[in-house]
């Protein structure tokens, strides 16, 4: 059986005297936190990315237990009751939740853990572990959010009006968390991420 590990804490502990960290990667839908983390992912491959779970269907080319694991609001109610996530948020109609126990194991073992995650999860998850750190991801402008999720041709209208709704409420959060990054030239962006993380 898989060890259950407390959510209130993330303090070393005997058993665990030098764990690793939660990272949270958020912002708008849109702005390229997917993009960002699938390149992190193949320049340091030492990074644990955590797979969500959702109950949005999957779009074209996604992949169960690789982009997410995908499955039913009734199902998704009871992993809820069972206490299996360490946050989870309704965004844009459909539920998404952070699988608690291999991301507790992973950080346990020492490893760099990222979340990419919208505000509402990314918010219980500073309230939960003062010590993760944060990283607001913002687009050059909202024009610029609009073309991308437009770009990205896989959301019907109605889902891209509730995400650009949604954006600009986000975007006014961004200063709550640890660092705030552009995402106009991906290149810097990315150099932006390297540095908040390895100095
Ligand atoms: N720096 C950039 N310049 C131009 N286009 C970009 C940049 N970064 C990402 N994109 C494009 O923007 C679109 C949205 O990117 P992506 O899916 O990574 O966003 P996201 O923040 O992960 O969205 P969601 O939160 O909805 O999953 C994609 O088509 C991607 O190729
Ligand atoms: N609170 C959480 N938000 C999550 C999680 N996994 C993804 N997300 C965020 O949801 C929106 C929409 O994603 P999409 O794939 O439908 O475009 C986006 O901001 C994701 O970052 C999660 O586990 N918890």
């Amino acid at each position: 059986m898989m060890q259950v590990l407390p959510i209130q804490s993330d303090a070393p502990t005997k058993e665990s005297p030098c764990p690793g960290r939660l990272i949270v990667l958020t912002g708008p839908s849109g702005v390229g936190k997917g993009t960002l983390m699938q390149e992190m992912l193949k320049r340091h491959p030492e990074l644990y990315y955590s797979v969500s779970v959702t109950t949005r269907s999957p779009r074209p080319g996604e992949i169960n237990g690789e982009n997410y694991y995908f499955i039913s609001r009734s199902k998704f109610e009871q992993l809820v009751e069972q206490g299996e996530f360490l946050e989870w948020a309704e965004f844009a109609g459909n539920y998404y939740g952070t699988p608690r126990e291999a991301v507790l194991n992973q950080v346990q073992s020492g490893k760099l853990v990222v979340l990419e995650i919208e505000l509402e999860g990314a918010r219980q998850i500073r309230a939960s572990f003062p010590s993760a750190l944060s990283i607001f991801i913002l687009p050059p402008s909202l024009n610029e959010l609009e073309s991308r999720i437009r770009g990205r041709a896989q959301d019907s209208e109605e889902a891209i009006a509730r995400r650009l709704y949604r954006a600009q409420a986000e975007i006014q959060a961004a200063d709550e968390f640890d660092v705030q990054i552009v995402n106009d030239d991906l290149e810097t962006a990315l150099q932006g991420i390297e540095a908040t993380l390895f100095g």
